[in-house]
């Protein structure tokens, strides 16, 4: 399998535990390496016959910005399942990161691996 993939998709949303945090946004960054056969596309040279990711990015912005989760965990989830869902992938692994979480640290966030069950 092949992958496509999307670096450090920035979004704001309302993400985290506290009480402070329903009341503001927070920028996080998707990275997405979605599996995906693009021998056809090639081939072909057709945007068609591949996944547009350009579509992918503003599928997930959408999703992303309208969300209102605690933890990242539940957001890197719910963005692994809409993929498989709207857009026929195989395997998808997303990773949600929030940097400005940890004031001591560079970044935090979590990573997660979804297969579409055959
Ligand atoms: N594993 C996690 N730990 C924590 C999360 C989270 O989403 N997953 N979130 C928080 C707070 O929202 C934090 O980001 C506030 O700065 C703490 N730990």
């Amino acid at each position: 399998m092949d992958t496509i993939f999307i670096e450090q998709l920035a979004v704001d949303a309302v993400i985290g535990v506290y009480d402070w945090e329903r009341e503001i946004t927070q920028r996080l960054f998707i990275d997405l390496d979605i599996g995906f056969t693009i021998r056809d596309a090639a081939a072909d040279d057709d945007v068609d016959q591949t996944l547009d990711y350009q579509a992918v990015a503003e599928r997930v912005q959408e999703f992303v910005a309208a969300s209102r989760y605690r933890l990242i965990e539940t957001l890197a989830e719910e963005i692994a399942r809409l993929l498989i869902a709207d857009f026929d992938v195989l395997e998808v692994g997303v990773r949600v990161s929030k940097p400005g979480a940890l004031p001591q640290a560079a970044n935090v966030g979590v990573r997660v691996t979804r297969s579409r069950e055959v």
